[in-house]
């Protein structure tokens, strides 16, 4: 059942997602996902595992194929869209596997993140202070870094133009405390400048820190919708939505 709060109301969203249904193979992953993300912010998308957050952000980039529904991205109609030409029309993805390129430096994975360009020397100033570590290997092969580093440039990708919105899918899984607190560091900035943010996170202390909103998936659909400050004071809806697997803190 539905608890849509006002929370997420608003008249000219950045991103719509319309009651989508995606198949992967023979199953029925998505079942009606409605999703409503503003213009800047930081909007969380949170769940059990397996109960589709991944596959609602791969079904917004183009890399699954919803059969019903539809995709608002700013205005514009994006659920038959070719990926490229949404990440053309100012889309970033950081996906959950990172999706870096190994065998390429550190410069060289970031080059080919610039799609409109060169890149940007004072962007690229602002994600060497995030980032240290970006810097120190800027010449070395991305399959040398360390997993916190990996992250690193993964979301450095995304950050290194300007994107109308960023969809971030855990991007502190298995990492050290240190790393999540740079990981959250650098998140906050991108806020701060505007950017509008949709996040699957499964450390609930950095949903609560970073999120301004909340949905909650279960079993292929939001089930809720509301401010993340309400969810996270509410041990009892944290546990009536997402039970113990949240690890709530
Ligand atoms: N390529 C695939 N082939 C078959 N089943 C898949 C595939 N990708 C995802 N699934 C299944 O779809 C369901 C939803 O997966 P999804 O990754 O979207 O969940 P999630 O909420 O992001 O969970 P997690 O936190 O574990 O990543 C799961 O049952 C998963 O096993």
């Amino acid at each position: 059942m539905s608890e849509q709060s006002t929370a997420t109301s608003d008249a000219d969203p950045i991103l719509r997602i319309d009651g989508i249904y995606t198949n992967i193979a023979q199953y029925h992953i998505l079942q009606g996902v409605d999703l409503v993300v503003p213009r800047g912010g930081v909007t969380m998308l949170l769940g059990r595992n397996g109960v589709g957050k991944t596959t609602t952000l791969r079904s917004v980039i183009g890399h699954w194929r919803p059969h019903q529904g539809r995709i608002i991205f700013d205005g514009e109609d994006i659920t038959s869209m070719a990926t490229a030409s949404i990440a053309r029309a100012g889309l970033g993805f950081v996906p959950e596997d990172m999706g870096i390129f190994a065998d390429l430096t550190v410069e060289e994975n970031m080059v080919l993140a610039a799609i409109s360009g060169p890149i940007n020397s004072a962007r690229l100033d602002w994600i060497f202070a995030a980032f240290p570590p970006l810097k120190t290997f800027w010449k070395s092969e991305a399959g040398n870094l360390s997993g916190g580093q990996k992250q690193m440039l993964s979301i450095a990708r995304a950050m290194i133009e300007e994107r109308k919105l960023y969809l971030i899918d855990e991007p502190t899984k298995g990492l050290a405390p240190a790393i999540i607190s740079t990981m959250a560091r650098a998140l906050r900035d991108l806020k701060r400048q505007g950017a509008a943010i949709l996040m699957v996170e499964q450390n609930f202390a950095v949903a609560k820190a970073l999120g301004d909103t909340a949905n909650v998936m279960d079993d292929g659909r939001v089930i809720w919708s509301g401010k993340m400050a309400k969810l996270g004071s509410d041990a009892t809806l944290q546990e009536r939505l997402m039970g113990l697997s949240m690890e709530v803190q």
